[in-house]
């Protein structure tokens, strides 16, 4: 398309049909016969009136042909957000679930976690993990890689190559007490670290950037800990952990952290809680706690199929609401066995459920609420709302188009239904064969080009 007289920016795309979204006051919101623009730089340039087609194509120089419209069984909106997902287990995910977190670690994770070491196996697994998982929907992912800085990079350069949004971690472990190949010295993690952060950016990757990892308390020493505080700091990085996934990982922390109030204020003390920190689990964080990650902005990675499959335990996502910190959903893979968000969508609901049914007084969460968990709320956890997350004009257009009644897909059609009830429909019976189409930043990554 020629770029308009009065504007310098060309516009790239154009949908005409119904949207679904979520914004700070509302947890669903249904935009029916619209018009939405994207730009040449992949940003929202207008979500207007379908009734405006023709004065927004004479200020923004498309054609009418240029236009998408939309069937009536399908809507786009906005792309899915894991916000904590272990690149490196994608290998065995379905599998190994038989073991609590720590005999799971050792007997599992970190044997194959060593492999990484071969690049070659890293480059497989790694291409395989961004593209099942953006074809399930997941435009931004938050992943664990290994200790492994020059893997940790590979899987930083797939995730650019096949398109989609991504904060890359190389993991850092100082201690191991069973699997005692798979740790770092103290120095060694600290300058992989930085050499990790220096050659990442150093790509210039428009949408992958590094975060700083350690893996959790019981992985860290004092001083490790201490030093990734001070890089993160240093640099205005990211930072990514586990906190309080587990009894008897709290009751190891409590052990060997006597003099700190709780594992909430180990990571707090050393310089690891800020507001572009996001932790997974969190079930046993107490509300003074949860006070603390509001203080500091910090937010929680919700990754319920994990929780209940290496049985750890029940994340009371109403509680954590209720302290306004931020949350969004992860599928914490291969600890959760299912790579797509959809299914940590219905797993959230299902714990929200479970507790209803232990306590009727726990308000049970909505799936429009759920949603917004799947979304926005996701990319508030990573502190990229202001690019990201729903449909805000300015904002990357990273979406979703939803075909809920594909040809050979799961649902049937059996009658006319709204949008709302569409949407529900897909939330909890959809798969990737119902998404049709997904987009990061203005760009189709699904269905994958030719060379993907
Ligand atoms: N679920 C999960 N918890 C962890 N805590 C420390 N490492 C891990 C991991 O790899 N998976
Ligand atoms: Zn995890």
């Amino acid at each position: 398309m020629e770029p308009s007289n009065e504007t310098t920016v060309s516009i790239a795309h154009v949908f005409k049909g119904t949207f679904a979204h979520s914004t700070q006051d509302a947890a669903l919101e249904i935009l029916e016969n619209r018009v939405l623009g994207v730009d040449n730089n992949g940003k929202i340039a207008f979500l207007e009136s379908g009734k405006d087609v023709v004065s927004l194509s004479e200020k923004w120089g498309f054609k009418a042909s240029d236009v998408r419209q939309l069937e009536p069984h399908e809507f786009i909106m906005p792309g899915l957000v894991d916000t904590h997902i272990h690149a490196s287990q994608y290998s065995y995910s379905g599998t190994a679930l038989d073991l609590p977190l720590l005999q799971w670690l050792n007997t599992y994770t970190f044997p194959v976690e060593s492999q990484y070491k071969d690049l070659s196996f890293a480059g497989n697994v790694y291409n395989k993990v961004v593209k099942r998982t953006l074809r399930n929907g997941t435009t931004t992912a938050c992943y664990f890689a290994t200790i492994h800085t020059d893997a940790s990079l590979l899987l930083g350069e797939i995730a650019d190559r096949l398109g989609q949004r991504a904060l890359v971690g190389k993991v850092c472990m100082d201690c191991n007490n069973s699997v005692s190949h798979y740790k770092e010295t103290t120095e060694e993690s600290s300058e992989e670290t930085r050499r990790f952060i220096q050659e990442l950016l150093n790509k210039k990757y428009p949408h992958v950037r590094p975060i700083v990892t350690p893996r959790f308390v019981l992985s860290c020493s004092s001083a490790l800990l201490r030093d990734l505080g001070d890089i993160a700091k240093n640099n205005d990085l990211h930072i990514q952990s586990h906190i309080s996934e587990n009894k008897e990982e709290c009751e190891v922390v409590k052990q060997l952290f006597p003099e700190f109030k709780s594992y909430t204020d180990v990571y707090l003390k050393h310089n690891l809680l800020t507001n572009k920190t996001v932790m997974a689990h969190g079930c046993y964080l107490s509300d003074a706690e949860l006070q603390v990650f509001r203080e500091t902005g910090a937010s929680i990675a919700h990754c319920p199929n994990s929780n209940i499959s290496i049985c750890s335990g029940l994340l009371n996502v109403r509680n954590v609401l209720n302290h306004k910190v931020k949350i969004g959903l992860g599928t914490d893979v291969a600890g959760g066995y299912s790579p797509s968000i959809l299914d940590a969508i219905r797993r959230t609901m299902d714990t929200s459920k479970t507790l209803t049914i232990q306590n009727p007084r726990n308000q049970t969460l909505t799936f429009e609420e759920v949603f917004r968990l799947a979304t926005l709320g996701g990319s508030q956890a990573l502190s990229l709302d202001a690019e990201t997350g729903n449909f805000v004009v300015g904002k990357d257009f990273d979406a979703l188009l939803v075909n809920v009644f594909a040809p050979d897909g799961p649902m049937d059609i059996c009658g006319l239904e709204p949008p709302k009830v569409l949407l529900e429909k897909f939330l909890n019976l959809g798969d990737d064969r119902n998404i049709k189409e997904v987009y990061v930043a203005g760009k189709r990554v699904v269905p994958f080009a030719d060379s993907a």
